[in-house]
């Protein structure tokens, strides 16, 4: 069994409660597929600092407040992710896809339009949770 991916993912909310999503690019690992920005924890970082830092990279905005939303476990065939999300209740900048990704704001209602990769089923149930 190969080790498990630690990725901090930000599921960030607008103040009008529509929620970012991006496109991941198609070369990488489930490319073409929407998702919540995010990325590998790196050593010596808390994964705090990784979301900071990855939201900062993909599109460009800075936290400002978050909290943790949920842990994911998943096994896809070809790796094992921990997805360690957290829900960002403020942040700076407008959002804009800086690796040319498509970006959107979707309503929790609407994200089931888009497709996302199987993990993600069990992220947007916990936004729909938080939302009630
Ligand atoms: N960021 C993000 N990753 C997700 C989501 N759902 C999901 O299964 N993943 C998986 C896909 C990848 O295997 C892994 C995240 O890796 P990543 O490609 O975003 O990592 P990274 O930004 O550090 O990219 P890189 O430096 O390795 O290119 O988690 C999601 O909603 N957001
Ligand atoms: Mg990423």
């Amino acid at each position: 069994m190969s080790r498990v991916i630690h990725v901090a993912v930000g599921v960030v909310r607008r103040g009008d409660g529509k929620i970012l999503i991006a496109r991941r690019p198609k070369h990488l690992h489930m490319g073409g597929l929407w998702e919540f920005p995010g990325g590998k924890v790196e050593a010596g970082e808390t994964v705090q600092q990784a979301l900071s830092r990855e939201l900062r990279e993909e599109v460009a905005i800075e936290v400002q407040q978050l909290q943790p939303l949920v842990e994911i476990r998943h096994e896809y065939p070809e790796k094992s992710v921990l997805l360690d999300t957290w829900l960002v209740t403020a942040f700076s900048g407008e959002p804009e896809g800086c690796e040319g990704q498509e970006t959107a704001w979707a309503t929790v209602q609407g994200l089931e339009n888009y497709q996302f990769p199987d993990a993600n089923q069990a992220i947007i149930k916990a936004i729909q949770t938080v939302e009630n």
